[in-house]
């Protein structure tokens, strides 16, 4: 296509394009750039938007744990207009809390990966092209590894914890090379959500009650709830 071969003009450049001329010393086409941007909206913005609502729903049936991340906000956040990235890093059960929403609901219910070539694991042969498929969703289930796993527990997740576990055990950015590429954004702009809104709203649980553990959809896409999950917000 005429569109693909298509140079980007300084003058159009945006911050992708220059960015990849300064590192490899080539621009990219129109049609990466579009591909590129589609790629961060498909992958980032329902993933990062899923994990905000079910957080927010646990927190509305848990006042218990939304008025410990409350206060982790307030003595962190004090009366600062803006949160920095030093702020958010210094969140501790703010993390546990979206670490525990991500174990329960990882937006991403399996991922998969091609054998490149042939392979020998524990004396067992994969022969080049095996597809393995990694069962995000049952391991963050499993009760070899999560005690109770269909309990909202974060403190699981707090350092001693959570550090004492198989980095596998814990999946909900993938793994590897071709791990999520948004996964720090994604990180960041969870916590400073969750942060600025619940620093000046409570959550209330809405009229209808939902059956816990939540009913999910089956989709081969994201996973999603069954039922619409709401909750009340009232000005603090
Ligand atoms: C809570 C939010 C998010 C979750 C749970 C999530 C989860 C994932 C998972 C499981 C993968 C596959 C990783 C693997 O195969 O090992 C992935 C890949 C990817 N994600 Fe995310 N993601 C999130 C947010 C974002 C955001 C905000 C962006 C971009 C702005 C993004 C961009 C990508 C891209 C580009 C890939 C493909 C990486 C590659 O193939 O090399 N994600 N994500």
């Amino acid at each position: 296509m005429e569109e693909e071969n298509t140079k980007f003009t300084k003058e159009d450049a945006d911050i992708i394009s220059e960015t990849v001329e300064k590192v490899s010393k080539r621009t990219l086409t129109r049609m990466e750039i579009i591909a590129q941007l589609l790629i961060f909206l498909a992958a980032g913005y329902e993933t990062t938007a899923t994990t905000l609502h079910f957080v927010t729903y646990i927190l509305s049936q848990r006042p218990d744990v939304q008025d410990k991340v409350r206060d982790e906000v307030n003595e962190i956040f004090g009366d600062k207009k803006e949160i920095g990235y030093d702020d958010v890093s210094k969140f501790v059960y703010m993390n546990a809390v979206i670490d525990e929403t991500l174990r329960i609901f990882p937006p991403a219910t399996r991922l998969n990966r091609l054998c490149q070539k042939e392979t020998v694991i524990n004396g067992v042969k994969f022969e080049k092209g095996s597809v393995f498929s990694v069962p995000i969703y049952a391991i963050h289930h499993s009760p070899e590894i999560y005690e109770n796993p269909e309990e909202f527990i974060p403190e699981r997740f707090l350092p001693d914890e959570s550090d004492s576990r198989h980095p596998m055990a814990f999946l909900p950015f993938g793994a590897g090379p071709r791990n999520c590429l948004g996964m720090r954004f994604a990180e960041y702009e969870l916590r400073v959500t969750l942060a600025w809104i619940i620093k000046k709203y409570k959550f209330i649980p809405a009229d209808e009650k939902l059956a816990w553990p939540l009913e999910l959809e089956p989709t081969g896409g994201l996973l999603k709830s069954k039922y619409e999950l709401k909750c009340k917000l009232e000005k603090l």
